[in-house]
């Protein structure tokens, strides 16, 4: 399937992990089954027939919602050059946007000399261009109770783990172990991937939790800076 649902497109900064800061076209996709508890999106999980709608209806939308839009890989880029988009980092999140083949859309884009990342949760095999960077941010015990893809955490350039609770570092902890990711065992010739701790919704101790592990470790701490900036 090339075709992509799509919940909204939007032009801002990344606010997390290692491209912080960097101009980005956001293009969230709609669906996701792993149920994080206090995920900041939850208006993406559904994936309904009944709400499917025009792109030009989603892109007047200045609310969150639960519509989306069907696209493919080449009317995205007419969007963007329609909306007079002028970054050349493309972010494609959720929703979780590896339940969709990634290879056609990241291929093109590279193609046409963007940079591209992928957030993700690591449950579902990733498929997308060799070049695009990819975060994952791994979905220990969730609802739906699905298993973290070894074969996902290995592909990561950066790993992001969203925490509040001590017991969310014991999990990543193990989770590391369990992929061959503890530090010194990546391969010759290939980078390690970067590690982050985002606390969770800005929570004072979890950020302090964050900050404290990251120095014990040698981690990189991401704060979702959109959220203490008030951009999107
Ligand atoms: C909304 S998710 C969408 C992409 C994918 N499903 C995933 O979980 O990586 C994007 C990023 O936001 C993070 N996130 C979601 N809700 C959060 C919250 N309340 N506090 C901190 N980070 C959060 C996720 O862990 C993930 O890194
Ligand atoms: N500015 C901004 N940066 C982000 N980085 C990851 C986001 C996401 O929702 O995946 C996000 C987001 O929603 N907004
Ligand atoms: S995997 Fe991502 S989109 Fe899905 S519930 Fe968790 S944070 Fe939200
Ligand atoms: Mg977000």
């Amino acid at each position: 399937m090339t075709g992509l649902q799509v919940n909204e497109v939007f032009e801002t900064i990344q606010g997390e992990g290692f491209w912080t800061g960097t101009p980005s076209i956001f293009v969230r996709l709609q669906g996701c089954p792993v149920g994080c508890p206090w995920c900041d999106t939850k208006h993406t999980w559904d994936l309904l027939p009944n709400n499917l709608r025009s792109v030009d209806v989603i892109m007047q939308e200045n609310e969150e919602s639960a519509f989306y839009f069907s696209a493919s890989p080449e009317s995205l880029f007419a969007l963007f050059k329609d909306k007079s988009y002028t970054a050349k980092h493309i972010v494609i999140t959720g929703g979780e946007p590896c339940m969709f083949d990634l290879v056609p859309f990241t291929e093109l884009a590279h193609k046409k000399g963007y940079s591209t990342q992928i957030e993700t949760s690591g449950t579902f095999s990733i498929s997308c261009s060799e070049e695009t960077w990819v975060t994952v941010s791994p979905k220990i015990n969730m609802k739906a109770g699905m298993p973290v893809l070894v074969s996902a955490m290995q592909r990561a350039n950066e790993i992001k783990h969203p925490v509040a609770m001590q017991k969310h570092i014991d999990e990543l902890n193990v989770l590391l172990q369990e992929s061959d990711l503890t530090q010194g065992n990546n391969k010759q010739n290939e980078q390690s991937a970067l590690i982050y701790l985002q606390p969770i919704s800005q929570q004072e101790r979890a950020t302090q939790l964050a900050v404290d592990t990251c120095i014990k470790n040698n981690w990189r701490l991401s704060v979702q800076l959109h959220k203490y900036i008030g951009v999107e």
